[in-house]
């Protein structure tokens, strides 16, 4: 689906608004509330693509799911009374729910098979299905990608030291941890978003994170019992809106009840380091931090991130990357190989985007070199998310910069993580600047 991009707003973004539901979250509190006992209430779901995806896949396991709106109960089988599915478990386009759902699976008495969409059937399996194998886990791949099959059998305790950095595997690990015979040890290549962890302690899983950060140690069978929880705004929702108003000038606006998990949140510790206006009021919550965030229209200066930055700002580096674009002078962002093996190879999709813009940018093996210009000299005005939703979104901001109309091809790959996108850009513009 093609479609005509908003130009630039006369006086900037202007207003609040609260995102959706963190998408992490929302697949994290299905899969612990179809293993626990008792009753799951997630408000504020995200109901996108992604997640609808890890939510009919549980339906497939024998566990009943109602949905009202963005409330979704959820009525726990525990880890035993999940059943086999009849059909191949479609993930979608959804790399967290497959590998994180490879790991609830592993120890199951039964097997399971995972199928995805062409995206998603190119991407890494074997980072998965090889620790897992350390617990004496059975995953079947087709040459290293989906279609998987999983033999569920009773599984060994581990210590395993991963070999990237990545909180899908992690939390794959952790997930099958629970089956083991044993306490399991799982060494981070780096720290990164911890959310399987803080949940599962919710839900009454017995878990330690060293001092490290990057140590966890899983005690397994843990009675683990439904809860009712809120799912905070998606930072990574709300990072687009947040970019926007840093980069159009007039902007102000407020964005409420966004989760800030320090794990998760790095893409505001760049903006501040960028120069960007950004005040946070901190408010209180049981198991996620979460805030309110106000954000305002700055002049922002170059950055270098290497691999440590990478794993906090991971999904918005897409946006990095059009900050910097605007920024006066060369950034660089390294260490950032994972990019190539999300829904696009992210390094392509964004040098080939912003390069339209008349942005110079370098691609590098593991990220890219930007020579930023507050001003760009547009060469191409039809952009193209090349099915990946954050490069569509992506876009649809650098679009506000512009005075000349721009289009943007494949813009459905937005249901993926933001069904609602353009609805709520079109209430933070003066009234009458709509998308058509
Ligand atoms: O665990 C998660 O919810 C996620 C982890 C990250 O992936 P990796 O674990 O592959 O880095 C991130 O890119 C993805 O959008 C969500
Ligand atoms: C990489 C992403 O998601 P997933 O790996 O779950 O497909 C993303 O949402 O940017």
């Amino acid at each position: 689906m093609k479609i005509k991009l908003n130009t630039r707003p006369f006086n900037g973004l202007h207003g609040r608004l609260t995102v959706p539901g963190d998408k992490s979250i929302s697949h994290r509190g299905l899969m612990l509330g179809a293993i626990s006992s008792g009753q799951t209430v997630l408000k504020h779901f995200l109901t996108a693509d992604d997640c609808l995806s890890t939510l009919n896949a549980l339906r497939s396991l024998g566990v009943p799911i109602t949905r009202q709106g963005t409330t979704v109960t959820v009525t726990g089988r525990e880890r035993h009374g999940l059943t086999a599915a009849t059909v191949p478990l479609d993930m979608g386009n959804a790399g967290t729910a497959t590998r994180l759902l490879t790991g609830l699976l592993a120890g199951q008495p039964f097997d399971s098979t995972l199928v995805g969409d062409p995206s998603l059937s190119q991407r890494p399996m074997a980072r998965v299905s090889e620790p897992l194998a350390t617990m004496g886990a059975a995953i079947e791949l087709t040459a290293g990608h989906l279609p998987l099959t999983i033999h569920g059998r009773p599984l060994h305790a581990t210590n395993v030291q991963m070999t990237v950095a990545s909180a899908q595997v992690k939390s794959a690990l952790i997930l099958a941890a629970l089956s083991a015979d044993g306490p399991s040890t799982i060494v981070e290549k780096l720290p990164t978003r911890d959310h399987t962890e803080r949940l599962l302690r919710v839900f009454g899983g017995q878990l330690e994170t060293a001092a490290d950060g990057r140590t966890i140690t899983v005690q397994p069978h843990p009675q683990l019992v439904g809860q009712t929880l809120t799912v905070p705004g998606d930072l990574s929702s709300a990072a687009f809106f947040m970019a926007a108003a840093s980069i159009v000038p007039g902007s102000r606006i407020r964005l409420e009840r966004v989760g800030l998990n320090p794990t998760r949140s790095g893409f505001l510790t760049v903006l501040k380091r960028m120069g960007g206006d950004v005040s946070v009021e901190r408010l209180t919550n049981p198991g996620e931090p979460l805030g309110n965030v106000e954000i305002a229209f700055s002049t922002l200066k170059p950055i270098r991130l290497t691999a440590k930055d990478v794993p906090a700002v991971i999904d918005e580096l897409p946006l990095v990357a059009l900050l910097a674009a605007t920024a006066d002078g060369i950034s660089v962002i390294s260490g950032a190989e994972e990019l190539r093996v999300k829904e696009t190879d992210r390094i392509a999709t964004i040098v080939t985007e912003l390069s339209k813009l008349g942005v110079q940018i370098t691609e590098q093996p593991d990220g890219f070199v930007i020579d930023g210009r507050p001003a760009w000299q547009l060469q191409t005005p039809n952009f193209d998310s090349h099915g990946d939703h954050r490069i569509g979104m992506m876009m649809a901001i650098a679009a506000l910069r512009l005075s000349t109309p721009t289009t943007l091809s494949g813009a459905e790959a937005i249901n993926i993580s933001y069904p609602g996108f353009f609805a709520d850009l079109q209430r933070l513009l003066p009234s009458g600047e709509a998308v058509s």
